[in-house]
C-alpha cells in the first residue's frame, strides 16, 4: 500500500456502495457492485458500454432504487440523507435545451437554487454563477438562450450548473462527451481546480484521456459487476512516455505537475 492508498483509507467514506443490486425492466444491471469513495478521492468508474456505469451512478444520486444492498452518502444512508445541495451531478449527455427558451444564466443558476437563501438569489449567489461558468470557459454566454449552443456548450452549461451549488461531491457521467479537444482540456483544468479545493469527484468516462493525471482510482464494471478496483489502468502514450512527470495533485506541498500527456 502506497502513502496516498493509506492516506485515503484513514479519510471518511462519501460514498458507500455495498453489494448493489438493481433490475431495469427484467435486466439484472447491477449485480453485488461495491463502491467506495472517500472525501477528496478522484474516482473513474470505467467499463465497456452498457456494463453498468451510469445505473450505478443513477443508484448513487438516488434516481435507480437497490433491489438489494445499501447505500450511504456523507455516513448517512439514502433514506434518510436530505443534503442533496453537497452533490453536483451531471448526467449523462442529454441538451439542456428543452424546447423552453431559457437563458445560459437561468440554467447555471437553477444548480444554485439548493443553496439559494430565502428565495431571492443574493450577490454571493450570482458570483456563484458567474465563477461556474468561467471554471468552464462560457462566461461570455451567460446571455445567451441555450438553444444557441453546440452541444458540446450545453454541456459545459450543464457541468456549470453542477458547480455552481459549490458542492462537496461532484458526479459526472461522461462529461467529456460531445466536447472537442480544446474544451476537454479546459474542463479537466476546471475538475484540477475542483480537486485542489479538496472536492470529492466520481466521474464515469469511456477513457481517461486528459482527465487520467488527476484519477487516483479506477473502478470498472462488467456486466453489472466490479471486475477491477484499484490503480487506474496506464494510459498508452502516457505514463508509459520515458520523461512523463505526474504530480499527484493531493501530493503534500502539491506543486503544478508538469504534464507531458494530453494536456501539454
Ligand atoms: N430504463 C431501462 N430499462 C431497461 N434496461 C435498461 C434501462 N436503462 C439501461 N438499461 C440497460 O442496462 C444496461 C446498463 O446500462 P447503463 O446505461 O448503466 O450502462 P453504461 O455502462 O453506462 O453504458 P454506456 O457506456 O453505453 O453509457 C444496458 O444493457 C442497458 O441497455
Amino acid at each position: 500500500m502506497d502513502t496516498q492508498e493509506q492516506e485515503n483509507e484513514g479519510r471518511e467514506p462519501v460514498i458507500s456502495l455495498t453489494g448493489a443490486r438493481a433490475t431495469l425492466g427484467s435486466r439484472p444491471v447491477l449485480r453485488g457492485v461495491d463502491l467506495t469513495v472517500r472525501r477528496g478521492e478522484v474516482v473513474a468508474l470505467l467499463g465497456a458500454n452498457g456494463s453498468g456505469k451510469s445505473t450505478a451512478v443513477r443508484a448513487v444520486v438516488g434516481q435507480v432504487p437497490l433491489s438489494d444492498g445499501s447505500l450511504e452518502l456523507f455516513g448517512t444512508d439514502l433514506k434518510r440523507f436530505r443534503q442533496w445541495s453537497r452533490i453536483g451531478y451531471v448526467p449523462q449527455r442529454t441538451t439542456a435545451a428543452s424546447g423552453v427558451p431559457a437563458t445560459v444564466r437561468e440554467v447555471v443558476s437553477s444548480g444554485r437554487l439548493a443553496r439559494t437563501k430565502l428565495g431571492l438569489p443574493g450577490r454571493g449567489d450570482k458570483a456563484a454563477v458567474l465563477r461556474a461558468l468561467e471554471l468552464v470557459g462560457m462566461a461570455d454566454r451567460i446571455k445567451d438562450s441555450v438553444n444557441a449552443l453546440s452541444g458540446g456548450q450545453q454541456q459545459r452549461v450543464l457541468i456549470a450548473r453542477a458547480l455552481a451549488a459549490e458542492p462537496e461531491l461532484l458526479i459526472m457521467d461522461e462529461p467529456m462527451a460531445g466536447v472537442d479537444l480544446a474544451n476537454q482540456e479546459v474542463l479537466a483544468g476546471a475538475l484540477r481546480e475542483q480537486v485542489a479545493a479538496g472536492v470529492t469527484v466520481l466521474l464515469v468516462l469511456h477513457e481517461l484521456g486528459p482527465l487520467e493525471p488527476l484519477i487516483d482510482r479506477a473502478v470498472v464494471l462488467r456486466d453489472g459487476c466490479v471486475t477491477h478496483d484499484g490503480p487506474p489502468p496506464k494510459a498508452v502514450g502516457q505514463h508509459a512516455l520515458p520523461g512523463h512527470d505526474h504530480v499527484h495533485p493531493h501530493a503534500a506541498h502539491a506543486v503544478e505537475p508538469i504534464r507531458t500527456g494530453l494536456l501539454t
